[in-house]
């Protein structure tokens, strides 16, 4: 069964890939160096494969087993999947990187040969074989490659609706093909994660799912961590330490074998810097260490920004001077929601007296619920890869709309000099839709700013379209005049919208994706209709067409009250209800120019 799914998983791993033309061909993550030739080479029916005994058993060598399922004892061409000391790969040991996750393939006329530096460096490299081998012709390629962050991956860290099994299930399978290496399990509204009870064990179903995820993770090389948010009732008491150790022992049986504590977003007792190294400390000597197969473990401390550091008061300097070196620290950045550079992590460093574990708040949007961020991945910084032990992203409840941000995240925390922002945001959307990428694109680019917020974090939107916006509003407002190229530029762009939306509404390509945006993609097609009857109302009110005019504004004014009813109807959650799509840019430019015509038609 396992190898049929591999098998299954491949081919459709192979047809999303296969949509690529070989110009436009980008390996994703962008390796460190690849090297690649017109020439190919086709893999025989005959093909030998060895793969090094040290991977018995190993995710890679499930992959492998997908990818050549019917290997000759002997045969001409030659597949070779080893790790550094395997005597398979030994010709090309000095070529395996020195980095930890790193790997050498070749692809010539002889054979392929994956060599990695490690185990989860043989999964990377097969990982790469897979999209090389998804191309029209398999290309003769040489590629030396390895990971800038040692930890890249997400946190499913938000409040809101916590991710489904299915999700969660394909969320690992995407980290495994993006090389993400770290999933920390911590949704802030799973009373098992959190108060009330972080202190019992999860029930038997929820326990079952948890230990599929585990095995899910294992076969995407992806460390599935567990995280306790027991700060907001915690008492300091033998009673609670051993309800906490209790917990962790029966998350332990269910297969968890790396841990993390949050202890933020509370107050009271459970701040107390001192008590929380005293339990990390404990749990470190008492329970990581005492088991001895247990990843690092992680906390998230209750000053986990800059701005809400209180120097003064020691916190940080608490942590940094007694928490065991061992233990990985989180930080969000200067703010709560922040890019992260060069600053953010001198400030931090020095306090933690380590290299802080990034948890990036975005593409989260549990503070601005009413909207989706689709946008491209902008703003950090690439020198601080030094800097940093992880960069993890903290994603929206929206788990495959979020896969837009965590494809660049992946892109960018792998080789950060080679990160491009907007060139990787295009190879996520067609990524998730090979089949509708223009489509999607029009939509995420006008899905993406998060409008005013606590945390004042914008993003760009509707970057293409605001210049012939801004020119339309200009000459109109100001002279009364139809600026022709803006107005037949934004009609397009509305047409655009309009035809995206349908387009991505009637699609079944990934049916995930479209389920959760459908309220946003209704309203898109509404704004575009509305634009497209703004744009008619001008020009009647231009050309004296005063029919025209009165039944371009009773359409317009239809449109408006169902955009306000799908914001009325839809995603009514208690924070942010509501639908809002292309809110900044278009949706206020179309109803300053319906006010203008509106007023001039009045006069
Ligand atoms: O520990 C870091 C942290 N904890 C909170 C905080 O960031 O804000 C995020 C965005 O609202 C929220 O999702 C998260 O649960």
């Amino acid at each position: 069964l396992m190898k049929n799914m591999v098998l299954l998983l491949c081919i459709l791993f192979l047809c999303s890939w296969a949509e690529a033309d070989a110009q436009d061909f980008h390996l994703q993550p962008t390796p460190q160096k690849y090297v690649g030739s017109e020439d190919s080479v086709s893999i025989p029916a005959k093909y030998s494969l060895q793969v090094g005994a040290a991977l018995q058993g190993s995710a890679a060598e499930q992959l492998v087993a997908g990818l050549f399922p019917d290997a000759a004892v002997t045969a001409d061409f030659s597949v070779s999947i080893g790790m550094k000391g395997d005597k398979s790969i030994r010709k090309y040991a000095a070529r395996i990187p020195k980095q930890a996750e790193g790997y050498y393939l070749k692809i010539d006329k002889e054979g392929i040969v994956v060599a990695g530096a490690d185990r989860r460096g043989v999964f990377y490299g097969v990982q790469t074989l897979v999209q090389l081998i998804a191309l029209p012709k398999l290309p003769l390629a040489e590629v030396t490659d390895y990971p800038d962050v040692p930890y890249r991956g997400v946190v499913e860290g938000f409040y809101g609706v916590p991710w489904s099994r299915e999700a969660r299930l394909s969320q690992l399978d995407f980290y495994g093909r993006n090389k993400m290496n770290i999933y920390i399990y911590g949704p802030k509204d799973d009373p098992y994660h959190s108060s009330p009870n972080w202190r019992k064990p999860y029930p038997a179903q929820e326990a079952e799912q948890l230990k599929e995820l585990v095995e899910c993770a294992r076969r995407n090389e992806v460390l599935f961590y567990w995280a306790i948010h027991p700060g907001k009732d915690i008492r300091w008491n033998t009673e609670d330490r051993n309800l906490l150790m209790e917990k962790f022992e029966s998350m332990y049986r269910l297969g968890i074998r790396a841990f993390a504590v949050f202890f933020d977003d509370i107050s009271g007792e459970g701040t107390s810097a001192e008590k929380q190294v005293e339990l990390l400390n404990d749990i470190y000597h008492n329970f990581v260490k005492a088991k001895g197969d247990v990843a690092p473990l992680l906390m998230c401390p209750t000053e986990y920004n800059r701005l809400w550091t209180k120097l003064e008061g020691g916190y940080l300097a608490t942590l940094g001077g007694k928490l065991h070196p061992d233990i990985g620290i989180l930080w969000t950045g200067d703010k709560v929601v922040a890019c992260i550079d060069k600053p953010t992590m001198q400030f931090v460093n020095p306090l933690l007296k380590r290299k802080a574990f990034i948890w990036w708040n975005f593409p989260v949007s549990d503070y601005v619920r009413d909207r989706l961020l689709l946008g491209a991945v902008y703003g950090n910084g690439t020198d601080i890869d030094d800097d940093i032990s992880a960069f993890i992203s903290n994603p929206m409840e929206h788990a495959e709309a979020s896969k837009i941000a965590l494809f660049s995240i992946a892109d960018y925390a792998w080789n950060m000099d080679a990160y491009k922002s907007d060139a990787s945001w295009r190879r996520a959307v067609r990524y998730l839709m090979p089949g509708h990428a223009a489509a999607l694109q029009v939509f995420a680019s006008h899905n993406s700013d998060l409008g005013g917020n606590e945390h004042d974090f914008r993003r760009e939107e509707s970057e293409q379209i605001r210049p012939a916006l801004e020119r339309l509003l200009d000459a109109y407002c100001r002279e009364g005049k139809r600026e022709v190229a803006a107005a037949s530029a934004v009609t397009e762009e509305c047409e655009r919208m309009i035809a995206s939306a349908d387009l991505l509404l009637a699609s079944d390509e990934n049916p995930a994706l479209i389920k959760e945006i459908t309220p946003w993609l209704m309203q898109f097609k509404l704004l575009g209709e509305y634009g497209r009857e703004v744009l008619c109302m001008l020009a009647a009110q231009c050309d004296g067409k005063k029919t025209e005019l009165e039944k371009a504004a009773s359409h317009a004014k239809a449109l408006q009250v169902l955009m306000t009813k799908i914001d009325a109807t839809y995603n009514q959650n208690g924070f942010q209800p509501g639908v809002k799509t292309g809110s900044c840019h278009l949706k206020p430019a179309f109803d300053r120019l319906y006010q203008e015509v509106v007023r001039r038609t009045g006069k």
